[in-house]
């Protein structure tokens, strides 16, 4: 493969959990990579970009805060001034908070839709502006969850931009269609992750049990009787970026392991 028909591709939130291991499964299914991810997470960062490297792929690290729109267009430039073209989105940057709604905040609602909702929707933007300037489609992918399919007590706030992540690619995919672009988001159930040993923690706080007890309550809801790993999610993903997936647009599919069914 010549480096021009390399393709490339973004995955924010990449310095660790399901964003890392999309990143690595993109590198190793051929595609360039930029990781993107907070600044604070620079040093994190910066390994997986490494690793990818070292096992033979091409990475850079890029930090950027996906809640601010001029970070998210920064991002795209510099990668296209790094890889010459962008052909994979994937907005997987995401946070997640415990609240029962009595207690919730418009403050806290804000800090989750300013990330999760807005974050995807400046992602989006960003990357339909840059495919459709280069005139051949390209994909975009973002990240949503079962709380998109189904509300889950105290993850309210959390549910809200994840079913709103549903809503954009729904939009986006029609929007965008005539480009030759797709748009489709993926819904994780439990994976292990930091994210998952934040909930656990402030969900038992709320309910009074032992720690582990929360995680060990919703895994028991997995018909395939393990909890997820970031590599199910990867390999999902991974299919949704190739063009195996040229005639899928629009859906937000469950990798969950079966949790819901639809
Ligand atoms: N862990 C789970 O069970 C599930 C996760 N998801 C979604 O998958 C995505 C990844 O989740 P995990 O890997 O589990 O979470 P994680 O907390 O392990 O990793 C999230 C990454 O996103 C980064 N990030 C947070 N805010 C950011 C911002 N404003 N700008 C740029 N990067 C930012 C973090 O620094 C972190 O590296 C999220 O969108 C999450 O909502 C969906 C369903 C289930
Ligand atoms: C983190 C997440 O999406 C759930 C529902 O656990």
């Amino acid at each position: 493969m010549t480096s021009t028909d390399q393709r490339i591709a973004i995955v924010t939130g990449a310095a660790r959990g399901i964003g890392k291991g999309i990143a690595e499964r993109l590198a190793r299914d051929g595609l360039a990579v930029a990781v993107a991810d907070l600044d604070a997470m620079r040093e994190e960062l910066s390994a997986v970009a490494r690793g990818i490297e070292q096992s033979g792929g091409r990475s850079v690290a890029l930090t950027a805060d996906v809640s601010d729109p001029e970070q998210v267009n920064a991002l795209v430039r510099d990668t296209v001034r790094e890889f010459g073209k962008l052909d994979v989105f994937v907005a997987n940057a995401g946070i997640a908070a415990v609240d029962p709604l009595l207690d919730m905040t418009l403050d806290e609602l804000d800090r989750l839709v300013r990330v999760n909702l807005y974050g995807v929707f400046n992602s989006y933007q960003a990357a339909a502006r840059q495919m459709i300037e280069q005139g051949h489609g390209g994909k975009i992918i973002g990240a949503a969850s079962i709380a998109a399919h189904k509300g889950f007590e105290m993850l309210g706030g959390y549910s809200v931009t994840k079913w709103g992540v549903r809503g954009l690619t729904q939009v986006a995919a029609q929007e965008w269609a005539r480009h030759g672009i797709t748009v489709n988001a993926y819904c994780p159930g439990i994976v292990g992750t930091a994210m998952w040993d934040l909930i656990d923690e402030k969900m038992t706080a709320q309910t009074g049990e032992e720690r582990g007890a929360a995680l060990k309550r919703f895994s028991e809801s997995i018909a395939l009787g393990r909890v997820e790993e970031p590599k199910d999610v990867a390999s999902f993903v991974s299919y949704l970026a190739s063009p195996d997936a040229d005639y899928m647009t629009g859906q937000s599919v469950l990798i969950d392991g079966g949790i819901l069914y639809s």
